[in-house]
């Protein structure tokens, strides 16, 4: 595939030097070419990624090395990860063109605030490392939510333990967690001992961009500078310039592993809070969903309705019960969040909302139809019911 022709991408030179720190370092991959392709700039003359945001001014990795933009003065304004077009000003200088349809993004949308508007704060990662430390009791509903926020962000989520030599603790957490993380790959790591951190490395696809979210002290910096060490260690690179800063976390930006993927370091990223999940939820809680829909009733309220899937699968202990409650508080959360929407988006939600047990995650569902055939076969050997 080929980027239109003036780019300063058309003859990349993957294995030069001088592309080593240009948008190849940073995940430009056949697809990234496509996407470019499919949104032609006439006016451009190079492609680039935002690697970091500052307060006036953007570093942008372009196929020549980095360099600092301006924003620009019109449409979308970038955000760290994005994908831009290059090119020439009045004067001659190179500015941001355009900024290409992301592929997934990272936004905050203030629950509590009157505006439901979202603020974007991170673009086409691939994976979100959902960041679970052993040394703390789990509570449950952030994962899960945060769980839902990542599907619905599009990237997919992988949970990564963290702080793994911890022995006392581990075991039990670890077991919790992927009974909760429902299909979703979990990674135990110790940027102690460094168990894990190969195995979390060739988890992340290739070129692929990594966010790190998970609560403060659940050891992200530390090992946001195990895989960087990592690298430097490896390749013996000191980088100058611009990559002065980057173990002192103090701006989001990407950083190049030596696996060709890139880390984005976000510590800007705190409190990941619930964004408009209508997907996610259909992926987390298919199997709620398609117990509901056997309801006999279109208003159950799975309470004391004769026949209820929903509450005889909770008697039978298939469903657990906090897991139902869970399910209900989101809902309410995303109901009240699309209120505060405008029409268009509320129309969104409603058709997500109606496809949700379509995307409904399959492993889950089936982990849970095995479990529920289990608890059948346990019925019929006169099990006590909770209820
Ligand atoms: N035993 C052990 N402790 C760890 C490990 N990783 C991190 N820690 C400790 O956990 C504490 C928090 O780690 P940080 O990396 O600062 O956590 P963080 O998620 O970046 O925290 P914020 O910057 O507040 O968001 C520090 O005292 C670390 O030394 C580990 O693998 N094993
Ligand atoms: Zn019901």
């Amino acid at each position: 595939m080929h980027i239109p022709s003036g780019n300063a991408l058309d003859n990349p030179g993957i294995n030069t030097p001088s592309t080593a720190e240009g948008p190849f370092a940073y995940g430009y991959t056949p697809a990234v070419a496509r996407h470019f392709a499919a949104h032609p700039n006439p006016e451009a003359t190079g492609t680039g990624r935002v690697v970091r945001v500052d307060r006036t001014l953007l570093l942008v990795a372009v196929a020549d090395g980095l360099l600092h933009l301006p924003y620009p003065l019109t449409g979308d304004q970038p955000v760290t990860g994005d994908w831009v077009w290059i090119g020439p000003n009045r004067a001659g200088a190179r500015q941001i063109l355009a900024v290409l349809p992301r592929r997934s993004e990272l936004s905050r949308k203030r629950a509590f605030e009157d505006s439901s508007a979202e603020q974007v704060l991170a673009a086409n990662m691939d994976t979100v490392g959902v960041v679970v430390p052993v040394d703390r009791p789990l509570t449950h509903n952030r994962l899960e939510r945060t769980l839902v926020a990542v599907w619905d962000s599009g990237a997919t989520p992988l949970v990564i333990i963290t702080k793994a030599d911890l022995a006392q603790v581990a075991d039990d957490v670890v077991g919790k967690v992927i009974l909760q993380a429902a299909g979703v790959d979990v990674v135990t790591t110790s940027a102690g001992n460094g168990s894990g951190i190969d195995e979390l490395m060739s988890r992340i696809p290739a070129r692929g961009t990594i966010v790190l979210l998970g609560p403060s002290g659940a050891g992200k910096s530390t090992l946001i500078n195990t895989l960087v060490g990592r690298e430097v260690q490896q390749t013996g690179e000191v980088r100058s310039g611009d990559f002065k800063g980057k173990h002192t976390t103090t701006a989001r930006e990407l950083v190049p592993l030596s696996n060709c993927t890139v880390l984005m370091d976000t510590p800007g990223v705190r409190g990941f809070g619930l964004f408009d999940a209508g997907e996610g939820l259909g992926g987390m809680f298919g199997d709620v969903e398609e117990l509901a829909a056997g309801c006999r009733f279109a208003d159950c309220s799975h309470g004391t309705e004769p026949g209820c899937p929903v509450r005889d699968a909770i008697d039978r202990g298939v469903l657990e019960e906090r897991r139902w409650n869970s399910y209900l508080k989101m809902q309410r959360e995303l109901a009240a969040l699309a209120r505060r929407s405008d029409v268009a988006a509320q129309r969104a939600y409603h058709r997500e909302w109606q496809q949700k047990v379509v995307s409904a995650g399959k492993s889950q569902r089936s982990a849970e139809r095995e479990a529920y055939e289990r608890g059948s076969r346990n019925a019929g050997k006169g099990r006590n019911r909770k209820r």
